[in-house]
């Protein structure tokens, strides 16, 4: 399996006091989003520290009762959401809308933390730990240990991600694609199991709630107007139908 290096962007340039590093950034951002649909970022914000108790409780969190697991869990998403907004921000910047008019429809509290824990699963190298998807949201900040396993969809091959503990994986989802008409690009992953390790990883879901319109920032849209609720139920009806989802092509005029 072919190894890819995610493009690596250092997101202390959105803070410089140079305005063209700040652009160098911003544009590193928004040509990976448009280009992979994939993107790791390091500087982000996030306490190392935070990351790292985060990570070393994940095990334990999953066998505790759940009211000892939402201290640490509540400050991580807080911290998840700000470093969310402000990706978000820049995307929405570069086609030319406010960051203002993005925060108006994703609030934290329809955006959530997904703690995903794969066996190890020594019968076969073959095995899903998550089957090929889509995100169903904006974007998605990811927080793997060091196993590996995850692949994402490059010029219609599998591609796996290498593990890098000091950055964080963004992906963009559906909502942002559809957003943006197809500027930004939801990428297809998948997760393979590993034969001898079990692995975590910690996923952060910025989406709005389920009243919120999507339409395209530009015209001719691509897609039909649609709110976040339907998307969902949609989405639901699918997997019941056919087993898995179909997603933004139903959207599509
Ligand atoms: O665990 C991973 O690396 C990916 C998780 C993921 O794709 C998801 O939770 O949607
Ligand atoms: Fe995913």
């Amino acid at each position: 399996m072919e190894e890819c290096q995610l493009p690596l962007i250092d997101l202390r340039g959105l803070g410089s006091r140079d305005e063209r590093e700040r652009a160098a950034c911003a544009a590193a951002i928004c040509r990976a989003s448009s280009e992979w649909g994939f993107f790791q970022v390091v500087n982000h914000g996030i306490n190392p520290g935070l990351v790292r108790k985060m990570r070393s409780e994940q095990s334990r969190l999953f066998r505790l009762p759940f009211d000892d697991k939402v201290e640490v869990m509540v400050e991580f998403a807080a911290a998840m959401a700000e470093l969310a907004g402000t990706l978000a921000g820049v995307l929405v910047e570069n086609l030319g809308h406010s960051r203002g008019d993005f925060e108006d429809i994703c609030q934290e509290s329809s955006c959530f933390l997904r703690l995903n824990r794969y066996p190890a699963c020594p019968t076969s190298p073959e095995v899903f730990g998550l089957v090929p998807h889509t995100d169903s949201d904006f974007l998605t900040i990811l927080s793997q240990d060091e196993v590996g396993g995850l692949q994402l969809m490059k010029d219609s091959r599998w591609v796996a991600v290498k593990p890098n503990q000091d950055a964080l994986i963004v992906n963009i989802g559906d909502l942002f694609q559809a957003w943006s008409n197809d500027i930004y690009k939801s990428v297809e992953h998948k997760v393979m199991a590993n034969a001898k390790m079990e692995r975590y990883s910690i996923a952060y879901f910025l989406c709005p709630s389920y009243e919120t319109s999507i339409g395209s920032c530009r015209e001719p849209s691509k897609y039909r107007k649609f709110t976040f609720g339907e998307y969902r139920s949609q989405i639901q009806e699918q997997v019941k139908k056919y087993g898995y989802k179909i997603g933004l092509p139903s959207f599509r005029l």
